[in-house]
């Protein structure tokens, strides 16, 4: 399997329900750096698994939603805890969309898997990989 994995980043704050999270319940912030890893068994007919411009651009697009905001009041995260595993989802299920909508090229829909991992800070991440 190929892999091609581009990286950005993001800064939300947020807060948390349940008393699991300890100080995290307070508002507080996280500057989240990005990895997408897209992956196929094939290359295209240029020698690529996606094109790094279009998968870095697509990327930073869809960060801009999330970017700079408190994720407590983006309305289609209410009711959620955003944790870094739940955002790992979240940016999974649109880059599928965008995938199979042909947002990321035509042959971009040879992609079989894509993993996205989300590092928290120097010591944890959390990731959601699934097929497409
Ligand atoms: N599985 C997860 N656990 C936690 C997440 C997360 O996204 N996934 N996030 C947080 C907080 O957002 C923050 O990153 C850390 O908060 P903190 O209170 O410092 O959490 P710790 O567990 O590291 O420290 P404690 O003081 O022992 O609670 C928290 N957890």
């Amino acid at each position: 399997m190929y892999r091609l994995c581009v990286r950005d980043h993001l800064m939300i704050a947020h807060s948390f329900n349940g008393e699991v999270f300890g100080p995290a319940q307070q508002m507080h912030g996280a500057t989240y750096v990005v990895d997408v890893a897209f992956q196929r068994p094939e290359l295209d007919s240029d020698g690529l698994v996606i094109d790094i411009g279009l998968a870095s651009e697509s990327l930073k697009a869809m960060l801009a939603d999330y970017n700079y905001r408190n994720l407590d009041e983006v309305e289609s995260l209410n009711g959620h805890n955003t944790t870094t595993e739940f955002m790992a989802k979240v940016i999974f299920d649109r880059i599928a969309v965008a995938i199979q909508q042909g947002e990321l090229g035509e042959t971009a829909k040879g992609i079989e898997r894509v993993e996205v991992k989300l590092h928290e800070s120097h010591i944890a991440w959390a990731s959601y990989e699934g097929a497409l």
